[in-house]
């Protein structure tokens, strides 16, 4: 920061007593007796708190020159309220005749011309010398001033030495800049270090839900921290040990700039034999409801019994099937999704179960597996199973009954070994009524029966939000009380994977502050309730949410669909398939 030269430092004195003038203030005005004690000096003191903490040394280190001299030192928040004065107590005494002391203001408006409230407006280090001063009573002080700035280039406060008019020394300006510089870069330094811990802690936030392996070294290469998904890979008792390594492994480093910090992140590399996918450490929530049947899965995890998860869209089904998966005996072998819904009704036995050389016309020459080979000793998560039609839920059956699956075109039929879980927002028992679900398939499929919550249903929203909030932004995001009242009232039709995608949104209209309800974009049309069951209205909901949403986030972004898919959490791919699925164009934004 550099000194204004002599000929411009008087300008700025000429300016600022125009203004002066301009406030109404006299040269003869009498001193303002406003000076804040008590509370209200307490908290501007307890707000600048980090300002005096790094200040004081610096004054300690200039302590001979500012006693020597007789002068005091002093530290003013951006306001103009003296908040941390030290030096020559003789002077300290004069000084207070003219409040020249904590809890006083010396903005211009307040005290007229001095080198304070010059330094503040202008930002610049500026000195206030004898009759340069506004006030006649403020004539026999000497003043240099100098702004204190912030990363973001914003006021601080100042740095001002005083003194008595014989005390005057060239050295005053260029010892008040050199303490504003000082202090603006131990702020700046633990700025950075702040930024560097809160770095760390969303690394190890985010290290503790995330489905990948992920663990954190120390320099001597031992296991410090790993995750589930690692301590799967790596062996329970593997934190304290060294790391020999596994297969599909990297290592990246990550330390600060003096090393104090030294971390390493193992990422399973490209082709890892390790199954990346939830666990039962990734299913939130305190809700005694959720609780008891995230105990049941995981009892069940162990056994081959089939699973019957039932629950609306988005209430955590798929969730709950591949952490049983990762639970159970077969957790090394493969999980394979299939979405009953999303497959033609033509094609479902080749897709299930695989076809053979020359089957048909257009298909791949040499056959193929279907589904249920692939999953072959795994799981296999049969989704939307009450969408299925009656022709492929006969074929089901056989497998179900047969323990083998007959590739189409071939006459041969293939033993399998697999684990089903099937999972469906309908309402099972009135498909059957109506016909449309058989009932022999229902009870092969029924083992064990699970019916997750809806959100609205469950007590512990607040909580879940946080944590998703925290998966999704580390911990810099959080939910105002306001907020969280919001959340609570409404119905929640798409359940979880809803509540992400607001909180994503918001997150992202917050810019990284306090979320507040303004930032939650509920669908306003979402209806107050919807009936488990109510199939066709809870589709259409469904649809009308997600339309609303993804319109929402295309107009948010002004159409860039990056940020856009980024809003709603899908990929680029999804938004543009959904875009021209549900014929979403700019016109009709109008
Ligand atoms: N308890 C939970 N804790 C954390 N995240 C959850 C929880 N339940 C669901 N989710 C998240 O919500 C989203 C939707 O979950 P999931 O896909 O498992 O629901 P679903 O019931 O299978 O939905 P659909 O029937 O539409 O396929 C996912 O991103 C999932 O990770």
């Amino acid at each position: 920061m550099s000194i204004p030269e002599e000929r411009n430092q008087n300008k700025l004195v000429e300016n600022s007593w125009k203004r002066s003038h301009h406030f109404g203030l006299k040269q003869t005005d009498a001193v303002d007796d406003q000076l804040l004690t008590g509370k209200l000096i307490d908290e501007i003191v307890k707000k600048n708190g980090m300002l005096i903490q790094h200040v004081t040394p610096i004054f300690a280190k200039m302590d001979h020159f500012i006693k020597q001299s007789g002068q005091v030192a002093m530290l003013i928040d951006p306001g103009g309220t003296i908040i941390y004065s030290v030096g020559d107590p003789d002077f300290s005494k004069r000084a207070a005749a003219v409040q020249l002391q904590v809890g006083a203001n010396w903005s211009e408006k307040r005290k007229g011309t001095n080198a304070i409230g010059l330094a503040i407006t202008e930002q610049v280090p500026v000195r206030v010398h004898a009759s340069e001063h506004y006030s006649q009573k403020n004539h026999f002080l000497t003043c240099a001033s100098s702004p204190v700035f912030g990363s973001a280039g914003q006021l601080l406060g100042v740095i001002n030495f005083s003194g008595k008019m014989e005390s005057y020394s060239d050295y005053s300006l260029a010892l008040a800049t050199m303490a504003s510089e000082a202090l603006t870069n131990q702020l700046l330094v633990e700025e950075a270090r702040k930024e560097h811990l809160i770095l760390l802690k969303e690394l190890e936030c985010s290290m503790k839900i995330n489905p990948m392996p992920l663990l954190s070294l120390d320099q001597e290469n031992i296991i410090v921290r790993a995750n589930h998904a690692a301590l799967r890979v790596i062996g329970k008792d593997a934190i304290g040990k060294p790391f020999a390594g596994a297969e599909g492994f990297s290592l990246e480093s990550i330390h600060d700039h003096r090393r104090m910090v030294w971390r390493s992140a193992a990422f399973p590399g490209q082709g890892a034999g390790v199954h990346r996918g939830y666990t039962f450490a990734d299913i939130a929530g305190s809700c005694p409801n959720l609780l008891q049947k995230k105990e049941l899965a995981q009892k069940a995890a162990l056994t081959d019994f089939p699973i019957l998860l039932l629950g609306e869209s988005g209430t955590g089904k798929e969730l709950f099937a591949q952490s049983m998966h990762n639970a159970s005996l077969r957790s090394h072998q493969p999980f394979i999704a299939v979405n009953c819904s999303a497959i033609p009704d033509s094609l479902v036995e080749s897709e299930l179960f695989g076809y053979e050389r020359g089957a048909f016309t257009g298909a791949n020459r040499e056959g193929n597996a279907g589904k249920f080979e692939a999953a072959n000793k795994g799981t296999i998560f049969l989704d939307e199973i009450g969408d299925m039609s009656l022709r492929a839920q006969a074929a089901l059956l056989r497998v179900l009954q047969e323990h083998t699956i007959t590739p189409v075109g071939s006459h041969k039929s293939k033993p399998i070994d697999i684990r089903i879980i099937a999972a469906t927002h309908r309402n099972l028992q009135t498909e059957i009524r109506e016909g449309r679900f058989r009932s022999d398939l229902y009870y092969r499929l029924k083992g064990i029966q699970l019916t997750l919550p809806s959100l609205r249903e469950r007590s512990d929203i607040a909580q879940l939000a946080a944590y998703l909030l925290c998966k999704h932004h580390g911990l810099s995001a959080h939910l105002s009380d306001a907020a969280v009242h919001k959340l609570k009232q409404y119905a929640w039709p798409g359940n979880i994977r809803e509540l992400n995608s607001v909180l994503v949104q918001a997150a992202f209209l917050a810019d990284g502050g306090m979320i507040g309800p303004e930032h939650l974009q509920l669908d306003v049309d979402a209806p107050a309730l919807l009936e488990t069951g109510a199939s066709d209205d809870s589709a259409h909901s469904l649809r009308d949410a997600e339309v609303a949403a993804i319109k929402k986030a295309l107009v948010t972004t002004g159409w860039n669909m990056s940020k856009a898919a980024h809003l709603l959490g899908i990929g680029r791919t999804t938004l543009y398939r959904k875009i021209e699925e549900y014929s979403i164009s700019m016109q009709a934004e109008g």
